[in-house]
């Protein structure tokens, strides 16, 4: 199968895609697809219906229909540890019964999110408050999957965030826990730890760091403290209130949490029904994940582009440019999704894999990275496929015509990226601006634009909460079906644990508490400069 797409690839690497469009007027509607008001467009790529074949070809070989079927019926597909993958459990406001070992999870899920809501509800009201009347602001303390997906999803929905201020902390770095309580009122701050594990040592840091300053203020801290994991002993261990702990089972992920209990700032901050239409959104993604056939299936689809691209082309990146300033976050935390999930060297069975597994994914919001580094999108001797995603329209009808420029300026650098501009109309340019002979070629030359350069579109109508959850669900399953055809586990990580080991190893050598031997020569004297210049 592999074989295929590299002859493809092989083949159609240097072909034009604008002659796909001349060959097919119609090309637009063939090689795009459209799902809940979204429309993913693709073709701005050199994929045609030979190539697309080859793609769902690999759906099939990698069996991707069963698996999909095993992820969402709790068959424990998250083989290295021995867990099912159950994100979607979360937001399955149908109440369906979905089972682990048999047991149905579902009365559990929806019991833990009413619980969620009426916490969440309260402190809005100012029911629930603090030591000085209704809470003003919430520090919400986690790192990777407990605040990756909250600190997006909060910032894209600022238009919905009628509740207390929501700040998040994740960096060990004091800088960043003293830089936030700096200015809040511990009277009437809520602390949230977020950690699934409630061992992440840079989360229990800042969470000590966060009692200890409200200590200082208020006689009973821990009243206003709450808890968001699935270790109850430990939640218990560090004296929150069991009314304030909410749990989630080992079949929820890290990066795949923000549905349930992960979210709670976020619902803190846009409320409960609002909450729900982003629940919504990604159930209703489930669903067209789940039902679509694969060729209109806007998740398979935007897999196999980014197979067609990494595995099959070679590039090595892919830049995700949301115009839109509030998916700011977007692009890291896809970071997390995607290179977390599906930056493995091995399969299933501990073999090596013989093609690379996901790519480097990067981004920044349109238009600002045209100002940045779409130059060496535009002109570096790499290709760097492109994944513009785009609003209908804003949410300030006041400033629409803000919106229009935005929205030019993305269609405009994928026809660029497409287009390109040949030395002969650099060439005109410059010599209608009265350039001559030697210095005319020298100039135009630096104006060539090589184009044929592919990206795809995601249209949305409006970033909603519903619209967020389609949004983030849609990029789930597309993890899940590259990780599929490349016959990894999507959903271990333990590619983190190294680091971690050696800094807990590290510690007591750079307070001076043990000496260098054994560490490598490099690291050995880092430790000592370090030291030297304290
Ligand atoms: O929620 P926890 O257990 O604190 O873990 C935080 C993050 O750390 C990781 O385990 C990686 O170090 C992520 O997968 C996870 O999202």
């Amino acid at each position: 199968m592999w074989q295929d797409i590299s002859a493809l690839a092989e083949r159609h690497r240097d072909r034009s895609i604008l002659s796909l469009f001349d060959a097919d007027p119609a090309r637009f509607d063939h090689f795009s697809a459209r799902a809940g008001g979204l429309l993913f467009d693709y073709s701005k790529t050199n994929i045609c219906d030979e190539v697309r074949d080859a793609l769902l070809a690999l759906c099939d070989a990698a069996g991707l229909e069963q698996k999909r079927e095993a992820m969402f019926t709790g068959a424990k597909i998250n083989e290295t540890e021995g867990r099912a993958v159950l994100h979607t459990a979360l937001r399955n406001l149908s109440g369906d019964p979905v089972k682990v070992d048999g047991q149905d999870v579902m009365p559990g899920v929806l019991a833990t999110l009413r619980r969620m809501e009426d916490f969440a509800e309260a402190v809005r009201t100012g029911d629930y408050h603090g030591a000085g009347g209704r809470i003003s602001d919430v520090v919400n303390i986690g790192i990777g999957g407990s605040d990756l997906g909250p600190a997006m999803a909060e910032l894209a929905l600022k238009p919905y965030c009628d509740g207390p201020r929501c700040h998040f902390v994740s960096n060990v770095d004091g800088a960043h826990i003293h830089d936030v309580l700096k200015g809040l009122d511990p009277a009437r701050t809520l602390v949230i730890v977020a950690s699934k594990t409630f061992t992440t040592i840079e989360t229990m840091t800042n969470a000590e760091t966060a009692r200890k300053w409200m200590a200082a203020k208020l006689d009973d801290p821990g009243a206003q403290f709450a808890a968001l994991s699935s270790n109850a002993e430990k939640t218990a261990e560090w004296g929150i209130d069991p009314s304030r702990v909410f749990g989630f089972e080992d079949w929820v992920g890290g990066r795949y949490s923000m549905w349930g209990p992960i979210g709670l700032a976020l619902m803190i901050a846009v409320g409960a029904t609002d909450f729900r239409g982003f629940l919504a959104g990604g159930h209703a993604m489930d669903k067209h994940f789940r039902e679509a056939p694969a060729a209109e299936n806007l998740a398979v689809l935007l897999a196999l582009t980014g197979i067609w691209h990494n595995q099959g082309l070679g590039y090595a990146t892919r830049a995700v440019l949301p115009y839109e300033q509030r998916l700011a976050r977007f692009p890291a935390y896809l970071q997390q999704m995607e290179m977390e999930s599906n930056g493995k060297r091995v399969d299933m069975e501990g073999r090596d894999l013989t093609i690379d597994s996901g790519p480097v994914v990067w981004g920044e919001p349109g238009t600002n990275g045209q100002h940045a580094f779409y130059q060496l999108i535009h002109q570096g001797t790499r290709v760097v496929p492109c994944e513009f995603m785009l609003g209908a329209e804003g949410h300030e009808p006041d400033l629409a015509h803000q919106h229009d420029l935005l929205a030019a300026n993305c269609l405009a650098q994928s026809e660029a990226l497409l287009r390109g501009r040949s030395l002969k109309e650099a060439t005109d340019i410059m010599a209608a601006k009265g350039l001559e002979g030697a210095e005319l070629d020298r100039q135009a030359r630096h104006r060539v634009f090589p184009g044929n350069r592919p990206s795809t579109t995601l249209l949305y109508t409006k970033l909603t909460p519903y619209v967020l959850g389609q949004l983030v669900a849609l990029y789930e399953h597309r993890v899940f079906v590259e990780g599929v055809i490349l016959g990894i586990n999507s959903y271990d990580q333990w590619g983190v644990e190294l680091g971690k080991e050696l800094a807990v190893k590290l510690s007591p050598i750079l307070a001076g508490k043990e000496g260098t031997e054994g560490k490598d020569g490099s690291t050995a004297g880092l430790v000592t400069a370090l030291r030297a210049s304290r």
